[in-house]
């Protein structure tokens, strides 16, 4: 469990964002969004971005801040300081016209276990006033037509899920925002869940604005990601860019490894120590091999040499960490 570290009051770098894409316009856009509570701050400083028409991955671990910026978002919370604006639109408090673009699923769905699924949806259907027709879409669109008048008692987690998701659907919102909806899903509601998520945005031209602190999760159906740690954003851009950031590194054992460190940091490698024995060097200037030449060359044995490329997930897990800001930079 990381503690969202809102006491401290050490200034940060901004975080590495991506260059942003000045032909997408933004579904959300904040601004210094801040909030605190009386143990430190939910969330601090929080700029996003999230392109109209993306899926974006909002990450990070438990207590990063991500259900505080998701109420903040839906004016279920109110910000100490900063702004929102969705489509363009600034999030007016008073006549909420913003909040009719937005679908949610925060938290537990509220559903009545005795009524059918088209039940649970016809009774909001008359609340919004939309088309009866909308019940059939949507139904459609989270893949519970057959289901539609089983008693929802009898429906899996996954099931209840879409048919959250098919409640939020119905007044055709232009972005739904999710906080973490595959939460005890098993994996073929996972799927289930990331198709159905796919085919709002390809087919109905959505845009999707999902909480996950599970990379894995969101690496396979996200366009975009925002890293979150601590109420501060880590990285924010196109989930290529991060992919980017990986790099290969060397990992090299020798007879004097304090030496080797000295000559290889002379020579402008990216080089260091993870144990008394272990050198890393990222594989940015030279090659292994060219590393290898010239550590013999000078006089050291190399007694184990290997390429290592980190994955994305260790990436994120140090982006997570309290020196990401040096790793990501
Ligand atoms: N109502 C509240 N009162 C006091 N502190 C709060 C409140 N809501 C959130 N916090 C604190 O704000 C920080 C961010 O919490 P938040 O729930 O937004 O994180 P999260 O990323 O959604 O985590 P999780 O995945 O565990 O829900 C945490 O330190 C949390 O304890």
């Amino acid at each position: 469990m990381v503690a969202a570290g809102g006491d401290s009051d050490t200034a940060s770098p901004a975080p590495p964002l991506a260059a942003p894409d000045p032909i997408m316009p933004l579904a959300i856009r904040t601004r210094r969004l801040t909030r605190q509570f009386p143990g430190g701050f939910g969330v601090r400083d929080l700029d996003l971005n999230v392109p109209a028409g993306s899926i974006y991955g909002f990450l990070g671990p438990n207590g990063a801040g991500k259900t505080t910026t998701i109420r903040l978002l839906l004016d279920l919370l109110r910000p100490d300081s900063g702004e929102i604006a969705l489509f363009d639109q600034p999030l007016d408090r008073k006549t909420r016209t913003t909040l009719g673009l937005v679908g949610a699923l925060v938290e537990s769905p509220s559903l009545y276990l005795h009524l059918s699924g088209r039940e649970n949806l016809d009774i909001t259907r008359r609340l919004l006033d939309v088309p009866k027709a909308r019940i059939e879409q949507t139904l459609e669109r989270v893949g519970l037509r057959e289901a539609a008048d089983r008693r929802v008692r009898d429906y899996s987690l996954g099931m209840r899920q879409r048919l959250a998701i098919a409640l939020a659907l119905l007044g055709q919102p232009k972005l739904l925002i999710l906080d973490e909806p595959s939460n005890g899903l098993d994996p073929a509601g996972i799927l289930d869940m990331r198709q159905m998520l796919r085919r709002l945005v390809d087919e109905d031209g959505l845009t999707v604005f999902v909480s996950s602190h599970l990379l894995s999760e969101i690496e396979l159906i996200a366009s975009h990601v925002g890293v979150l740690h601590g109420g501060r954003l880590r990285f924010e851009g196109r989930l290529e860019d991060l992919r980017s950031r990986v790099k290969p590194r060397l990992i090299l054992r020798c007879d004097s490894p304090l030496r080797a460190l000295e000559f290889l940091l002379a020579h402008g490698e990216d080089a260091s120590l993870t144990d008394p024995q272990t050198l890393q060097v990222q594989l940015t200037v030279r090659t292994g091999g060219e590393i290898n030449h010239l550590l013999v060359t000078h006089g050291i044995t190399v007694t184990h040499l290997a390429r290592e490329t980190v994955s994305l997930e260790s990436l994120f897990f140090d982006l997570t960490l309290d020196s990401a800001l040096e790793h990501a930079a």
